[in-house]
């Protein structure tokens, strides 16, 4: 079934539409206020000594604007960008092939970069330090290291999963930008901007309405307007509020914006263990999908809107999440006897 809220699931002609959407610029860049004033001043400082700006980390859950900022940063300096992810560089060699290819002053983008392999992260230590990497030749005991130069470059890394970088790749990027996740009146601006794009009849209540569907991520607010644009074309022509709110039903987003996975780990949480605690693990095995995502994606907006919190002994349901599944809520001891595993 099409999943409006799942990025693997947008088609070619989507993404393209996703990439004409990307704001080029720091002003047109909406919301996250502190990151723009704080990668504001860190590139017109490099600008104004005539130096590549200092690494860059964009950490945040998926959605939120961190390949666009990442392209920013290069539109800004005018400076061309080098693309690439953690996933692609599963050697040493694979990075020492891409950084020997920079040109000065390139940005190198690596997207996902929690997921670089061991050996090219600590390629990547020295190479961010000193522009200069170390390159194995030969074999054996007679295997020499050969020192090379690089052209000054500024990393751009962003992670869904900042925790789990080793520290002393974290600590070489000069700045941390954390990412959280907007507010419907800023989503509202994303909304009207690619209202616009799209030629849409549509109106402030309409907008507002997918602003408050979307969890609080951009990408998400872009991929319903279209939904809710395809629903118009069908129907009235119109993307008032019925439109939006038909539409919005027809694809399973409810009025919290919880998507399907959201309210599986919801009621799980709920009815299986009794609102918790419960742990990550076995969350993860109870609703089928891996713990990695249930962290990145799922957890941190039932927690920023208040319908679970994380305890020592695990995830536990909010009062306001079994008003909001209509349920009563059980009784304390009954959730006590259920097994905790992790964390
Ligand atoms: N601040 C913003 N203003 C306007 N549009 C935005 C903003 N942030 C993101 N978007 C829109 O959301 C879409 C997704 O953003 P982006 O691809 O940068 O997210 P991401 O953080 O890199 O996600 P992932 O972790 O999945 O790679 C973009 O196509 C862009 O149109
Ligand atoms: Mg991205």
């Amino acid at each position: 079934m099409d999943d409006p809220t799942d990025p693997e699931l947008a088609s070619e002609a989507e993404l393209a539409f996703e990439g004409a959407l990307r704001p080029r610029s720091l002003e047109e860049f909406v919301g996250q206020t502190r990151v723009r004033g704080q990668l504001q001043l860190l590139l017109t400082a490099a600008t104004i000594q005539q130096r590549t700006p200092d690494h860059i980390l964009l950490a945040g859950p998926p959605g939120l604007g961190k390949t666009t900022l990442a392209m920013i940063v290069a539109h800004e300096g005018g400076r061309p960008l080098r693309m690439s992810s953690g996933p692609a560089i599963q050697h040493a060699g694979d990075l020492a092939a891409i950084l020997s290819s920079l040109v000065p002053g390139e940005v190198l983008f690596i997207d996902e970069i929690h997921r670089m392999a061991r050996s090219a992260e600590e390629m990547l230590y020295l190479a961010m330090e000193d522009f200069r990497i170390d390159i194995m030749v030969g074999k054996g005991a007679g295997a020499t290291s050969v020192p090379l130069d690089l052209a000054p470059f500024t990393l751009v890394g962003a992670t869904t999963r900042a925790g789990l970088l080793p520290n002393p790749l974290r600590d070489r990027f000069g700045f941390t930008a954390h990412l959280e996740f907007y507010a419907e009146s800023e989503l509202e601006q994303v909304l009207a901007r690619a209202a616009v794009m799209l030629g849409l009849d549509t109106d402030r209540a309409a907008l507002a309405e997918i602003a408050g569907r979307c969890r609080g991520t951009p990408r998400i607010a872009n991929r319903l307007l279209r939904r809710v644009r395809d629903y118009a074309l069908v129907h009235s022509g119109r993307a008032d509020l019925g439109a939006v709110r038909a539409a919005l039903e027809l694809y399973d987003v409810d009025p919290l914006g919880l998507d399907r996975l959201d309210r599986a780990v919801m009621e799980t949480i709920l009815t299986r263990f009794g609102g918790g605690p419960v742990g990550l693990n076995t969350l993860a095995v109870s609703v089928g999908e891996e713990a990695e995502t249930i962290e990145a994606v799922v957890e941190p907006f039932l927690v920023r809107i208040g319908l679970i919190t994380r305890t020592p002994r695990g995830r536990v349901a909010t009062p306001a999440a079994w008003r909001h599944f209509g349920l009563a809520e059980a009784a304390p001891d009954a959730a006590a006897a259920l097994p905790i595993d992790d964390l």
